[in-house]
């Protein structure tokens, strides 16, 4: 049995809390709000997690002292705009190595930095044992009605990696190993991206071939910056690549999905975000992927097609018009450049 915190006790930091509780580990959340860390030690959290009742081993403060000092392993699952606040003021209070794990899937604009690398500017790294990221398809929704779920921890250091995979598997939380920590993250912080986009054309009827096109020309987008930043081609075929896309793109649960759906039956960004309540983390990586495509000199027509929707003020069928109305390409262009 470890002592887990988890920061972070929205969706997925109270599912990853259900499930590190019932393994057996000594497992705190740390919610910024009072009211929802005594809502949590009273076994719910409705507004994230409705009708769920959350095990009686799991407890939840809203000291961020209690919460640094409770554990051996800290899990950080605050969507990325708050991961540099939270990770310095976790700096100021923490007093001895400690195995991080990060779940969540985003990347800074202007920046560009991914999530493990906000951590490592933020807590200095006579703190961090070892910097974990945990991620694939995952909606906390099904992981708390205990239905089968795969996901990956990547990490250089393969130990560190297999550690994480014991902490948090279970019969229904399987926990594959990977060392691509840059695929890893950039696959999971921009399918987002991909998700948002999809909910755009389902949400203008424009059908399943549409969707198709965009998850499989979206994941090539992906692979084409992923590799340029350093990543291994192969991870975008596994959980955290094609597989995270899957679910994001086709589940009702994915708030991206819903956001970009909202936004093709033609509502404005505004209503969207004020109507969702909950993170998008999609429209703040789209910001970025537009730099980092300019950055890395990769072209990304996807995320340039969403980006002039979300922020260029384009009309949803102008920007489809305007990608379909692209010169003519040969479709494995891309794996080529891969090659
Ligand atoms: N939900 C899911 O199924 C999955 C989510 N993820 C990733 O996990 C990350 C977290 O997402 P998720 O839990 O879904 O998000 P939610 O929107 O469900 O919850 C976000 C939580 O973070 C809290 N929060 C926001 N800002 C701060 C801050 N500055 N300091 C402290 N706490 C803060 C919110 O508090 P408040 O209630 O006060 O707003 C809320 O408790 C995201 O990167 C997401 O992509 C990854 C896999 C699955
Ligand atoms: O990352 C997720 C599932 O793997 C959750 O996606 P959303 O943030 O779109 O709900």
């Amino acid at each position: 049995m470890e002592k887990i915190t988890i920061f972070g006790a929205g969706s997925w930091g109270t599912a990853l809390g259900f499930v590190l509780a019932q393994n057996g580990h000594d497992t705190l959340l740390w919610s910024h709000r009072a009211e929802q860390a005594d809502e949590i030690n009273r076994h719910s959290n409705e507004r994230y997690l409705k009708g769920i009742k959350l095990p009686e081993s799991l407890k939840a403060t809203a000291s961020l002292e209690e919460a640094v000092r409770h554990a051996d392993v800290y899990v950080m699952a605050v969507p990325t705009k708050a991961m540099r606040e939270v990770s310095s003021e976790i700096s100021k209070l923490i007093q001895k190595p400690s195995l991080f794990v990060h779940v969540s899937k985003g990347i800074e604009p202007d920046s560009l930095k991914r999530v493990s690398e906000l951590i490592r500017e933020e807590i200095p790294e006579q703190w961090i044992e070892d910097l974990v990221v945990l991620s694939g398809p995952s909606h906390a929704e099904e992981v708390v009605l205990e239905h089968p779920t795969t996901v990956t921890a990547a990490c250089e250091n393969t130990g560190a990696a297999e550690r994480v995979q014991d902490l948090f598997m279970n019969q229904y939380f399987r926990v594959y190993t990977n060392t691509d920590v840059i695929g890893v993250e950039i696959g999971g912080a921009l399918k987002n991206i991909i998700a948002l986009a999809v909910g755009i054309t389902d949400g203008l009827g424009l059908g399943d071939n549409a969707k198709a096109a965009i998850m499989t020309r979206g994941l090539a987008e992906i692979a084409r910056l992923g590799v340029k930043m350093g990543a291994t081609p192969l991870t975008f075929s596994g959980l955290t690549g094609v597989g995270d896309l899957i679910v994001t793109c086709t589940s009702t649960h994915s708030r991206n999905w819903r956001a970009g759906n909202m936004l093709g039956k033609g509502k404005s960004l505004d209503e969207v975000l004020e109507e969702m309540g909950m993170v998008v983390e999609g429209i703040r990586t789209t910001k970025a992927a537009h730099q980092m495509a300019k950055a890395y000199e990769v072209p990304m027509p996807i995320t340039e097609a969403l980006y002039s929707v979300l922020f260029k003020n384009v009309p949803t069928e102008e920007a489809v018009g305007h990608l379909m109305g692209r010169m003519k390409k040969n479709e494995m262009e891309d794996l080529i450049d891969l090659l």
